[in-house]
């Protein structure tokens, strides 16, 4: 099969000036064979849109007309394009299109020098899953279409720019002596939501023969003790699935505004400063994001309702690791742990929420507000429970390399992903079609079958000694306390005698910042849940410090939930929602009933 049928590249030539980037972006020829095309005789392309300002578009030279069509309440516009000639079959065409961004573009987060750690230059960062990209370049924007691309990038002489691509050299602007030039070449083709642009004072560590951590100077030591492990892990995942075919693996400590733990921008994995624990114990999202090389870059969804085929097989392969580099017993630990979440989440969307279907319908819905555990929880917990079925991890793992290098460049929907799956196993058939599939892929709610190990119960709980929480790591502790969560809310009295026992509220004076903002955050979500007024302070610089997703809404959540303090919180986060990033403030706004910003 071609495995680069309709490959095209985009060349992006760029300027950041504040607030705004200032882009000539080149389809070459390819591009347009597929730029929806209704037949080679028409002459209408359409690209993907969002708050940019178009100021010429040209054609192998040519001028060409172009208008916008009809603005989308999240989907942005399409750019119609009229092509001045008649265009063959397999003609190349190269599409120029000279436009800006704009400041509300919600692919970009630019933090003022205030909002950096070393507070005297700005900084940039881009985040384009799930349909971002389209209010930074105008594109195809869409996981069904691959394309390279070639950048070069202008940025102030102070600052050092980093893409999702291999680096091919910098120099001084020749147009300009106080800025430099950054070039970048992704030579294997990828989806739009894998552009992925930062710009800061950064620096650099070397952590393995293929990968350097960046961030600004102040964490990038922290940073480099913290991912050490990377370079076994992706040894280690190439054992279990193949070559690697990125050439570098580089990490980018982005400031607490990103709303994510982590991001698998091919060549450059984002990570929260979240993950700066000190002692290594969140590297879990490292292998996650390690694993999107294969699952979800390498073999991308079709379209989003299928984006559990991205997380599923992401969530599956990053326990395999932890499996190869811990023990069995750690991958059920962290199997158990994300049954909670898909649990938590459930709760929170309810049962019935088509959201929570392995595969929903996303028409007309924003990914952004669509987005939770479940295609990460529910998917792994399916692909578990098909392990189980076909003879256990090895023989499922026989599984998925083989998917991976059958569909390697290209995207997959779950239909397509099942015919492979009865294929392979074409000795198992019988068994496979037992298999609830109706019930695992388009029913709301946990899964028909819980084939995970048992959960702690309640009565294990009680059975927990001071001297045994004492002695837990910073994960099970964390695990300890978010079986809690999971349980009825606590009474007021065990939350007060909680912190008599564990003096949980001193956590956050530990010499190391982000050492334990995981059991932080849940612990204040207890105490929240619990109307326990002595945590709500803490609570508040928590939800307002960082902007990972995961910990700033459950607590704004919380707090607003907590009539007495429901006004502050919706006064909290207007104070602070101007330094948001755009992703984050948009969700928080949702949850807290306030009207959206349109700054
Ligand atoms: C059903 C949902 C369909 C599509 C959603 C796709 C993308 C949503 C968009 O909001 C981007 C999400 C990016 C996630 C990045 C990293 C995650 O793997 C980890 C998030 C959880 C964490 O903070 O650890
Ligand atoms: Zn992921």
């Amino acid at each position: 099969m071609e495995k680069y049928r309709h490959v095209d590249n985009i060349l992006i030539i760029t300027t950041i000036n504040n607030m705004k980037m200032l882009i000539k972006g080149l389809l070459n020829p390819l591009a347009c064979s597929v730029l929806g095309i209704k037949g080679y005789s028409t002459l209408q392309r359409t690209l993907d849109t969002k708050d940019l300002q178009i100021s010429k578009v040209a054609a192998n030279g040519q001028e060409a007309k172009f208008a916008l069509g009809a603005k989308h309440s999240f989907n942005g516009t399409p750019l119609e394009i009229s092509l001045p000639f008649e265009l063959s079959r397999g003609q190349h065409v190269i599409v120029e299109v000279t436009y800006e961004t704009s400041p509300r573009a919600s692919a970009l987060q630019w933090l003022t020098p205030a909002q950096t750690a070393g507070k005297k230059h700005p900084y940039l960062f881009s985040q384009c899953q799930a349909t971002h990209c389209r209010s930074m370049i105008p594109c195809q924007d869409t996981p069904m279409v691959k394309h390279t691309y070639y950048a070069q990038v202008s940025v102030p002489k102070e600052l050092v720019a980093v893409m999702g691509a291999v680096g091919d050299g910098q120099e001084p602007d020749p147009q300009d002596s106080s800025r430099t030039i950054y070039r970048f070449r992704q030579a294997v083709p990828i989806p739009s939501y894998l552009i992925a642009i930062v710009v800061g004072v950064l620096e650099s560590r070397d952590i393995g023969p293929r990968s350097k951590v960046w961030s600004e100077k102040e964490l990038v030591d922290q940073a480099a003790y913290e991912f050490a492990e990377t370079e076994s892990m992706l040894k280690t995942a190439e054992d279990l699935v193949g070559p690697y075919v990125w050439g570098q693996y580089d990490i980018v400590v982005l400031p607490p505004s990103f709303p994510y733990g982590g991001m698998e921008n091919p060549c450059l994995t984002y990570a929260t400063p979240t993950l700066l624990a000190g002692d290594r114990s969140l590297s879990g999202v490292i292998a996650h994001e390690i694993a999107h090389s294969w699952t979800g870059n390498l073999v991308t969804t079709k379209s989003w309702e299928h984006f559990w085929l991205n997380e599923g097989h992401t969530v599956y392969l990053e326990r395999m690791i932890a499996r190869a580099l811990e023990s069995e017993q750690y991958r059920q630990f962290k199997a158990i742990g994300g049954w909670k979440e898909l649990q938590d989440t459930v709760n929170l969307f309810g049962q019935s929420n088509p959201l929570t279907n392995l595969v929903p319908s996303l028409k007309e819905v924003d990914t952004d507000a669509a987005f939770s555990f479940v295609p990460y929880e529910k998917g792994f917990a399916f692909l578990y429970h098909l392990e189980e079925l076909v003879g256990g991890p090895e023989v499922f793992m026989g599984f998925v390399k083989s998917y991976i290098q059958l569909y390697a460049y290209s995207s997959v929907s779950t239909e397509e992903w099942k015919n492979y799956l009865f294929t392979y196993f074409k000795d198992k058939v019988d068994i496979l079609k037992k298999v609830d599939w109706d019930g695992w892929m388009n029913t709301p709610g946990m899964p028909p079958v819980h084939s995970l190990p048992s959960q702690a119960k309640e009565e294990d709980l009680a059975s927990f000694s001071d001297a045994d929480v004492k002695a837990l790591s910073s994960p099970q502790l964390t695990e300890f306390l978010a079986l809690l969560l999971h349980q009825n809310p606590l009474p007021l009295s065990h939350v007060k005698r909680m912190q008599e026992v564990y003096n949980l509220n001193s956590i956050k004076n530990c010499e190391i910042r982000f050492r334990v903002e995981m059991i932080l955050w849940v612990w204040l979500h207890l105490c929240v849940r619990a109307r326990w007024e002595e945590a709500v302070p803490l609570a508040f610089q928590m939800a307002t410090e960082q902007g990972r997703l995961k910990y700033t809404r459950p607590l704004f959540r919380e707090l607003y939930n907590f009539e007495k303090y429901r006004q502050e919180a919706v006064n909290m986060f207007l104070q602070h929602r101007a330094a948001m990033h755009p992703v984050t403030a948009a969700l928080v706004a949702r949850d807290l009933k306030v009207e959206q910003s349109h700054k």
